[in-house]
């Protein structure tokens, strides 16, 4: 990185612990920056959120997508918040970023960080059982949004929620998931569907599934599951899994389920990405605002620093590769010391959590 590199970041803290852990994740990552000496951050952050809805009636404004646009990625927090309907903060923020700029990939690595504990007994001896990458189709399917209800909405109403499934999604969804099959020491990948119940979109899913796979014969082994039983298969057999492709919704599903098998949601990263690299990719803890425990200051930081540290691999595009990988260090050496929040076992709070690892950090790099 020639070390006058600055990248122009959208912050976007939203909701309950999304603003703890987005206020974190920005310290981390300028330490990181900082230590480094080779590139810094501009952030800007935006204040858009379901608290300022209720306030002035918007989540966005017009010009949104345009602004969002002019920086180099999205660092984003959560949406929602109990005094509004979760479907109207999900499409006013969230589902429209997503589409609007083509991050039609969603990334969700998940491993159990050493010093956590799987509820899994066989993970408990060898936690090396559970790694895996779940790759989420994220631009149409279950949640493409269209859909509407008539009739209207006393005991008569009438509901569709359609789900869209085009050949041209599902292949660059595929192919993206072999690509990152092929580069993974197992080179396994497993395709999720559903078609066994819903006989056209899912049809088409395996179809061109098993299209894409020719071009990878011999290079990446790959299988097919039925969404039921992959779940099954995620607690009994966690090991035979490796890159996992699944839709809109059933990679929803099954990341959290992935999260909490790997020790906690509190842990698990996102990255939404546009791989064409036309529009900025957006990174962002899997987890929502948890308003149970907002204002507490007990919120796990670390998906959000995971989050961070993928979004620092994907700007630097192959060039921050090192830098990325100390900040995982830096939060394994922190899980390792036991500093951990109650979701992980541990008694700390999101700022002592982050302390530690802004000081793994320093200590990483001055080494
Ligand atoms: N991408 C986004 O912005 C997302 C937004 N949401 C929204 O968030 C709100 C709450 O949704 P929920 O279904 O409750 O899911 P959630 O992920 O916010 O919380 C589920 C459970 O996990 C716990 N949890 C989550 N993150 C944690 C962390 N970092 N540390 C410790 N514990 C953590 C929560 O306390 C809660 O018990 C809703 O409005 C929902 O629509 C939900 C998921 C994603
Ligand atoms: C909306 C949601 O739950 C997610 O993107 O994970
Ligand atoms: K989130
Ligand atoms: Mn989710």
């Amino acid at each position: 990185m020639p070390s006058d590199t600055v990248f122009k970041v959208a912050a976007i803290p939203g909701d309950g612990i999304g603003v703890d852990i987005t206020e974190a994740a920005k310290e981390v990552l300028n330490k990181l920056a900082q230590c480094d000496g080779t590139f810094r951050f501009d952030f800007t952050t935006f204040d858009w959120s379901s608290k300022a809805y209720l306030e002035r009636g918007w989540y966005m404004p017009e010009d949104a997508i345009a602004t969002l646009k002019k920086h180099d990625a999205i660092y984003f927090g959560a949406v929602g918040w109990p005094s509004v309907p979760d479907h109207i903060s999900l499409w006013n923020m969230i589902l429209p970023i997503r589409k609007e700029l083509n991050q039609y990939v969603n990334v969700r690595p998940t491993r159990i960080l050493p010093g956590t504990k799987s509820p899994l007994v066989g993970c408990q001896k060898d936690p090396k059982q559970l790694d895996w990458i779940i790759v989420r189709e994220n631009s149409e399917g279950e949640y493409a949004g269209q859909g509407g209800t008539t009739h209207g909405h006393e005991n008569y109403a009438v509901a569709t929620e359609l789900a869209i499934f085009s050949y041209v999604g599902i292949e660059r969804i595929m192919r993206f998931a072999f690509e990152t099959a092929k580069q993974r020491p197992r080179k396994k990948l497993t395709m999720v569907t559903k078609s066994n119940a819903q006989r056209h979109g899912m049809v088409l899913w395996d179809k061109v599934f098993y299209t894409v796979a020719k071009e990878y014969e011999g290079v990446v082994e790959f299988d097919k599951m039925l969404v039921d039983a992959m779940t099954v298969r995620m607690v009994n057999r966690p090991d035979s899994l490796d890159v996992i492709v699944a839709t809109n919704l059933h990679a929803d599903i099954l990341s959290d389920l992935a999260a909490a098998l790997a020790g906690s949601i509190g842990i698990a990263p996102s990255s939404n990405l546009d791989p064409s690299r036309k529009y900025p990719s957006m990174f962002e803890p899997i987890h929502g605002s948890a308003p149970d425990i907002a204002g507490k200051g007990i919120a796990n930081p670390l998906g959000a620093f995971w989050s961070a540290a993928e979004m620092v691999r994907w700007l630097g595009a192959g060039k921050l590769d090192a830098q990325a990988d100390t900040l995982m260090q830096a939060i394994e050496n922190v899980t390792v010391a036991g500093v951990k929040t109650r979701d992980l076992g541990g008694d700390r709070g999101t700022q002592e959590v982050t302390k530690a690892v802004l000081d793994q950090v320093e200590r990483l790099i001055k080494k």
